[in-house]
């Protein structure tokens, strides 16, 4: 089983290469509180190299002197490694691409260049005494023996940890596995996962990552980040906690206020059935389904909404059951125990659904047995239509 895995959230760096994303530095700032208080251990926080602005940023981020550690993105170059040491960042993150595909048409250089440059900009950071960290970039389409060389020279020159990105997102959970698996055994040095989620398998990989040894995880609150975004920090925590029985020390209270106050900074909104924070992911409308969480909410909730600081919702409509239907009334104080008219309260429920496509208000479910009383009775407790 993994052991707990440390969360480093890059809202603030790759979540904010979403593309027409920008935070301000107070967005930045209200956001990195809110993670510190939940418990994330580290975040990434900007790119110094961008230029004054947003080394202006990073610094005032880390005058925060938040409980977290801060780590700064930079290409594995001198001049983004200069401008890195003139941050506060508690770990410098150096990266370089590691497939041929990048090196062959983006960098124009070869493998044997990288390592060089590995070995020389590691070392010149490392001797910085900061904690330095190897970005891999696009590292699951690089060849694995070579990832692994690159690896063993980061390490040996000074770097504590590597990032294996699937830049792309081109994994499954089997190929990250097999992939992080192959980097445990071939080198002794913490790996964080970086995935991307261009086939809705960012979460999966990066849990199946952890299986394999990875220590440390890249989440983004609400799955930001670029093109479809990456491993959402709230699906991460849940997955680790109801899936790998691990903690990553987050409080999972926090989890939707966080959400919340990204999808205000970011403009992004949240869709209505993303999982653990969409609006929509405990309202329960069928009928077999509220007739089960009547009787036992574990028939139809892998786990309580509690831990969320959520409640649970049910819904009248098209595919609603008696059940549901007595529950609801039982609410408005009116108790159905006719058959016959709980069953033409149902229809009256469903018309209205199918032609208005939304819950009826209370007002519109006292109609609704009005006009269903109208015909033979069955209701013991008739309510007030007011
Ligand atoms: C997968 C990722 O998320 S990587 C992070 C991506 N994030 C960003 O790009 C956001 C911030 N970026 C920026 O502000 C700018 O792109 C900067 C400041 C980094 C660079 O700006 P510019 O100097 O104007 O270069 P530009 O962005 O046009 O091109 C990138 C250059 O970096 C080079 N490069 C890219 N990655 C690396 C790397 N890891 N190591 C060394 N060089 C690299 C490219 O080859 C290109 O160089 P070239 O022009 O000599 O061919
Ligand atoms: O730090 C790195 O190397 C990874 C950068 C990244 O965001 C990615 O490859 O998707």
């Amino acid at each position: 089983m993994p052991l707990n895995p440390i969360i480093n959230d890059t809202t603030l760096r790759d979540g904010e290469q979403t593309a027409g994303v920008a935070f301000t530095v107070e967005e930045k700032c209200a956001i990195a509180c809110a993670l510190a208080a939940a418990g994330v251990p580290e975040m990434e926080i900007g790119i110094p190299a961008m230029g004054d602005e947003e080394m202006a940023g990073i610094h005032t981020l880390a005058a925060l002197a938040l409980p977290a550690k801060l780590m700064v993105w930079g290409r594995l170059t001198e001049v983004d490694l200069d401008s890195a040491l003139r941050c506060e960042a508690d770990i410098i993150h150096l990266s370089i691409p590691v497939s041929d595909i990048h090196l062959q048409y983006k960098l124009r250089q070869s493998r044997d260049w990288v390592l060089a440059q590995v070995s020389r900009v590691i070392g010149k950071a490392a001797s910085s005494g900061r904690m330095i960290s190897l970005g891999a970039e696009d590292a699951s389409r690089a060849d694995p023996l070579f990832l692994a060389q690159v690896a063993r020279v980061a390490q040996a020159n000074g770097a504590s940890r590597i990032r294996f990105a699937d830049t792309l997102g081109v994994l499954d959970p089997f190929t990250t596995y097999d992939a992080i698996a192959r980097l445990r055994d071939a080198v002794d040095i913490k790996i964080e996962i970086h995935a991307h989620n261009d086939l809705g398998l960012a979460t999966a990989n990066t849990l199946a990552a952890l299986r394999a040894g990875a220590t440390h995880v890249n989440t983004t609150v609400n799955g930001l980040g670029e093109r479809a975004g990456n491993a959402a920090l709230e699906e991460v925590v849940m997955g680790v906690r109801h899936l790998h029985h691990a903690d990553t020390g987050i409080d999972t209270q926090a989890l939707l206020p966080i959400s919340q106050l990204v999808a205000r900074a970011s403009g992004r909104q949240v869709a209505v059935n993303k999982s653990i924070v969409g609006e929509g992911v405990f309202t329960h409308e069928s009928g077999i389904h509220i007739d089960g969480l009547l009787k036992n909410a574990s028939t139809y909730e892998s786990f309580d909404p509690s831990e969320l600081g959520r409640q649970r919702r049910t819904v009248l409509g098209k595919h609603s059951g008696s059940q549901a239907v007595r529950q609801a009334y039982s609410l408005l104080g009116v108790v159905l125990d006719d058959e016959a008219l709980t069953a033409r309260v149902l229809t009256r429920i469903r018309s209205h659904a199918m032609r208005v496509k939304q819950e009826a208000t209370a007002d519109e479910l006292h109609g609704f047995l009005l006009e269903s009383l109208a015909l033979p009775s069955g209701c013991s407790n008739t309510p007030n239509p007011t």
